[in-house]
C-alpha cells in the first residue's frame, strides 16, 4: 500500500502568490493568502513578506483560540482578522486569497454604494452563478486604516446577507475570495480579475452603459 505524506499548504500558497505576483495582483508585499488545516488552524503569509518570492518560513500559523506559530518571531498579515472572519462566517471554506490588482480599484469606483453590479458574463458560472442572464452584485466594504473595523463590517453584513458569490470588494484596496480548496480560490481570483478587466475595457469602449445588464 502506497502511503501518501498530506503536503503542505505552504508550498501551494508560495506557488500561487508567486504566479498572482507574475499577474501584477501581489506587487511588492501586497496580498494576502492562507489555508486551513484539518485541526481548524490555518497558514497565513507573515506581514510584509514579497509575495514574489515566500519562503515556507515566511508563514505564520493561527489556531482557533487565536495562538500564532512561526518558526522566527513573525507578525501574521495584517489582514488576518478578515481571514478569521470569513473562515468563521463560511466553515466549508479551505482557502482565503485577497490580492490586489489596477482593475479591481477602479472598478471599486464606478459605484458610489456598497454593492457593484457585475455583467452578465459565462465567466461568473465559474464563481457559482448558474442563471440566464444573472443579476449579480459583489459587496463592497469601506477601506478603514483600522483592518478590524473592516473585518467587523464583513461579519455585520454577511451575518445578515450572505453574498452571490464568494468575494468581496475593499474599496480602492483589492478584492477577497474564500473556497473550499486552494485550487479553487486561486480559480475565483483568475475569475473575479477577468471580470473587472472587462468591467474596465467596456466602460473605456460603452461608457457609463457598458457594464450594465
Ligand atoms: C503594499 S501595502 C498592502 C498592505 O497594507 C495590505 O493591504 C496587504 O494586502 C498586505 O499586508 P500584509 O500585512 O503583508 O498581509
Ligand atoms: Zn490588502
Amino acid at each position: 500500500m502506497t502511503s501518501h505524506t498530506p503536503s503542505d499548504r505552504r508550498l501551494e500558497l508560495i506557488a500561487t502568490a508567486r504566479h498572482f505576483y507574475q499577474q501584477g495582483w501581489m506587487v511588492g508585499t501586497a496580498g494576502n493568502l492562507s489555508a486551513r488545516l484539518p485541526d481548524g488552524s490555518f497558514w497565513i503569509t507573515a506581514s510584509g513578506r514579497s509575495k514574489g518570492e515566500l519562503l515556507l518560513s515566511d508563514f505564520v500559523r493561527i489556531y482557533p483560540d487565536g495562538k500564532e506559530e512561526s518558526s522566527a518571531d513573525l507578525k501574521p498579515s495584517a489582514e488576518t482578522a478578515i481571514h478569521q472572519v470569513l473562515y468563521t462566517l463560511f466553515p466549508q471554506a479551505q482557502a482565503c486569497y485577497h490580492v490586489h490588482s489596477i482593475e479591481a480599484n477602479l472598478v471599486s469606483r464606478f459605484v458610489v454604494g456598497d454593492s457593484l453590479p457585475l455583467p452578465p458574463l459565462e465567466m461568473l458560472k465559474g464563481l457559482g452563478i448558474w442563471q440566464e442572464n444573472p443579476c449579480c452584485v459583489l459587496p463592497i466594504f469601506a477601506n478603514h486604516l483600522q483592518v478590524s473595523r473592516i473585518a467587523t463590517e464583513i461579519q455585520e453584513r454577511f451575518t445578515i446577507n450572505l453574498p452571490q458569490v464568494p468575494a468581496l470588494l475593499i474599496r480602492d484596496h483589492g478584492v477577497t475570495v474564500w473556497a473550499s480548496s486552494c485550487e479553487t480560490a486561486r480559480n475565483y481570483i483568475e475569475l473575479v480579475e477577468y471580470i473587472f478587466r472587462y468591467m474596465v475595457a467596456a466602460r473605456g469602449i460603452w461608457g457609463d452603459e457598458g457594464n450594465n445588464n
